[in-house]
């Protein structure tokens, strides 16, 4: 398959930087553990799982003895049959027990349910409550569901709120099962920790203590993920037991065009999109099953538009095998296309994430990754798609025009060797916990040993500024909720909080949907192009008091990226490390102040249009940031290991030092470039010196930065690298160049910030790498 798709490609261009080939691993089994009911092992053997692999009947055994459980192993490695045997069994076993599973997403709930349903087992009465659950059935489910399906929206929502409508269930609730739970990292995965914390109050309330099963994709450190997720310790299963065919990985950097310029004249890269494509057609020619991942629900629609394309020229009987799959399709149709790709009548698709969580796909012949999808744990779900027993598989890892994916295929023991990322999430984040506790209070009222509950002393100082704000009130037996509307509809779980903003068609009055009042200016602002169910619209008009934004159906050319001006200032060092005696450290809470002042036009070729400028309020955030200063000696290079960079050049080389680094973050914490800002100045005038800031973009701080913090030199090695192996010659977005720059990514010094990060990075060796630092609270 590999030389297929190099076919035709002229030696000495080639797009291969790495292949590695992963070893087949067999199957480990186990026994069926006594203690499961028979009827719902019959069940599972029926299904196709003729003894439990060895993974699996150590979880289940450690669900039924009461254990908190996190199993993470691989893709379609069978994590589902650690919850169901436990759960069927006691179901079957006690007539009253109930369970509720939490899945992040409504179509993978479903699919969930749908699996326990064809078991066909009797009295499990599992059912689903969502919001798409009819109101008549909402009270069946109340009152006799034993198995109940939900996300943590409805939870939030519609369940706590209400418990005591839900006594039965909650008095007998026996297991908690929360799926994919490594989709719960951020300000989201903050939000659902203190949810789960409310549900665990709420259970114990009625006298229930239920065990949690969290199941995840590989992720380091799953014990630690789940104990933050849960709030209790939860024991980590991942010895994988399930086989595994033998992969070839291969590590793919599209050309550089040679007729294309982008902006401030930067070379561009042929668009991962488009390469995609293009190896998609050699593979359907090649008889392979395949399975494209692409980052945009609009890149999705193109790669398998231009791969039919391409093979209605080869045989009018092959662009009939290559489909798009999104979110936004109809359920029938995903399940329609599902089924067409696994019976081989598909031979390739081309697919957001939509296809990356739950969806049981395995066993394909190929799995191409158009552009790092954020996190090595994403990665290795999607590549893990491909891959039969005792048969070989090929894995193409396409890197597109940034400094991440630049990095990974330069490094592929970055990609294949390291160990997965641990997922970032901080319940303790005062903006997150704070709404939390209202609700908290507003469904049983908080007493002093709840507080334990809910991170100790911060949980105290956030009840402290809610009662002193009044909205607690502080009564001998307790905290109350005292207003007659409930807290809960204005904490937004997937947002920051505070109102949103709805983007409505201005012809139909159509609400398409809601985006929050942080990214408003960056994502709706006038001229926008705004992608919906993979429709586009351009915003017209946004207005920020009323909370709207106007936009109409168009699918112009070209994509639009907004450029953010930022300034920020520090409130509070928490923590600050001296790296010698030029560079400091520092960890703690800014002030930012950001402003949209316009935004490019960019075609798919990757060539920049324009920059049209526009005209919007500034925007304030307080959030968590980590930063570096350097002494001007070393920079100037009149210290030893200096920079040796004129003043004039400083500037430039920090500012592409800033840039890349936000770009490599996500490699050490779970987040994506667009949770994280940065600012550089040669001068700033609360740490006195050139400094370097990346922050986090949500209020009161993700985790990332902290992160950042606790990883800076291997982070600022790794951002070094990136910029020294990208073989443009003066920076471009491979390397240095921001998508999202303020200043239209000038100036930017790509050898000036190659030398800074060895300056720093040398003052940190010396000072003998991130531990032996001296630290100064
Ligand atoms: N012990 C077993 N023996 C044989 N097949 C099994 C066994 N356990 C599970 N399977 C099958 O393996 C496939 C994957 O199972 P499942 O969907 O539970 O995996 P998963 O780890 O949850 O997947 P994902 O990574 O997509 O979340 C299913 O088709 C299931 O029927």
């Amino acid at each position: 398959m590999l030389e297929r798709v190099l076919a035709g490609i002229p030696v000495g261009e080639s797009p291969l930087r790495h292949v590695a080939h992963l070893p087949e691993r067999p199957a480990r089994h186990a026994d069926w553990p006594a203690w499961a009911a028979p009827e719902a092992v019959e069940a599972l053997r029926a299904r196709g799982a003729e003894r439990p692999w060895a993974h699996q009947a150590e979880g289940a055994d450690a669900v039924r003895s009461g254990e908190n459980v996190v199993v993470a192993t691989g893709t379609a490695s069978g994590k589902s049959m650690v919850y169901q045997l436990p759960v069927l069994s006691r179901l079957l076993q006690d007539g009253r027990a109930t369970a509720l599973y939490l899945s992040p997403t409504k179509a993978l709930g479903a699919d969930q349910l749908r699996a326990i349903d064809e078991l066909e087992l009797d009295g499990v009465r599992a059912a689903s409550y969502d919001g798409d659950t009819p109101q008549v059935e909402r009270d069946w489910v109340r009152n006799h569901g034993r198995w109940v399906f939900t996300n943590p929206d409805m939870l939030h929502i519609g369940i706590l709120p209400n418990h005591s409508r839900w006594a039965r269930f909650f008095r007998s609730l026996h297991y908690v099962v929360i799926d994919e739970c490594h989709t719960y990292r951020g300000v989201f995965g903050s939000h659902v920790a203190l949810l789960l914390r409310r549900l665990r109050r709420v259970a114990r309330h009625y006298g229930a203590d239920p065990v949690f099963v969290l199941a995840s994709a590989t992720v380091a450190d799953p014990g630690d993920l789940g104990e933050r997720l849960v709030g209790t310790p939860c024991r980590a299963i991942i010895d994988d037991g399930s086989p595994r065919g033998a992969r070839t990985v291969a590590l793919w950097e599209p050309p550089l065009l040679e007729d294309v310029v982008g902006e401030n004249g930067a070379p561009v890269r042929r668009s991962a999109g488009a390469e995609t494509a293009r190896i998609m057609t050699e593979l359907v020619i090649e008889d392979a099953r395949t399975l494209a991942f692409v980052r945009s629900r609009r890149g999705v629609e193109l790669a398998a538009l231009s791969a039919q394309r391409s093979l209605s020229e080869v045989d009018s009987s092959l662009p009939g095998k290559v489909k798009a799959y999104r979110g936004g399709y109809l359920p029938e149709d995903r399940r329609a296309l599902e089924r067409a790709l696994l019976v081989g009548d598909l031979r390739a698709v081309a697919t957001t994430n939509a296809l990356e969580l739950g969806v049981d796909i395995a066993g394909l012949d190929a799995v191409v990754v158009a552009g790092y999808p954020g996190t090595l744990a994403s990665f290795w779900q999607q590549a893990g798609r491909a891959g039969r027993d005792g048969e070989g598989a090929l894995v193409v890892f396409v890197a597109r025009d940034d400094p991440l994916d630049t990095y990974l295929v330069h490094h592929p023991p970055a990609v294949l060797e390291r160990p997965v990322e641990a997922t970032v999430l901080d319940p303790a984040n005062p903006y997150v916990l704070e709404p939390h506790l209202a609700c908290a209070a507003a469904e049983l009222p908080l007493k002093e040993e709840s507080f334990d509950a809910f991170g100790g002393t911060a949980a105290e100082t956030a009840v402290k500024a809610l009662t002193s704000e009044g909205v607690l009130r502080k009564r001998p037996h307790g905290w109350y909720w005292t207003a007659r509307e409930r807290p809960h509809r204005s904490v937004e779980l997937r947002g920051s909080g505070g109102a949103q903003i709805a983007v409505v068609e201005g012809d139909s009055g159509r609400m398409l949907g809601t985006v929050d009042p942080d990214s408003a200016c960056a994502t709706v602002h006038p001229g926008a192009v705004y992608l919906h169910q993979g429709q586009s619209f351009v915003v017209d008009e946004l207005d920020l008091d009323t909370g709207l934004a106007l936009v109409h159906a168009e699918s112009p050319d070209w994509t639009t990226s907004a450029r953010e001006a930022i300034d920020i200032s520090v409130l509070r060092t928490v923590e600050r490390r001296e790296a010698g005696p030029h560079v400091s450290v520092c960890l703690g809470d800014v002030e930012v102040m950001s402003q949209v002042v316009g935004y490019l036009r960019t075609l798919p070729s990757g060539r920049v249009l324009d920059q049209v400028p526009l005209d919007l309020p500034a925007h304030k955030l307080v959030t968590r940031a980590v930063w570096y200063t350097i002494g001007e000696e070393l920079l100037s290079g009149s210290a030893p290991g200096g920079a040796g960079l004129e003043p004039a050049r400083i500037p430039g080389a920090l500012h592409a030092a800033e840039h890349a680094a936000i770009g490599l973050l996500p490699l050490f914490a779970t987040c994506d470039r667009w949770d994280i800002g940065g600012v550089s100045t040669a001068m700033h005038a609360d740490t006195g010196e050139a400094t370097v800031f990346v922050h986090d973009g949500h209020p009161g701080g993700a985790g990332f930065a902290d992160r950042g913090f606790a990883a800076l030199f291997p982070w600022l090695a790794a951002t070094r690298e990136a910029i020294a192996s990208c073989e443009c010659p003066a920076g471009c977005p491979s390397c240095v160049q921001s998508p999202k720059c303020g200043n239209g990514n000038e100036p930017l010094d790509k050898a000036g910030a190659v030398a800074v990060l060895d300056a720093v990075s040398t003052a940190g060796r010396q000072a003998g790498g991130s531990a032996g630092l001296h630290d100064r609270r």
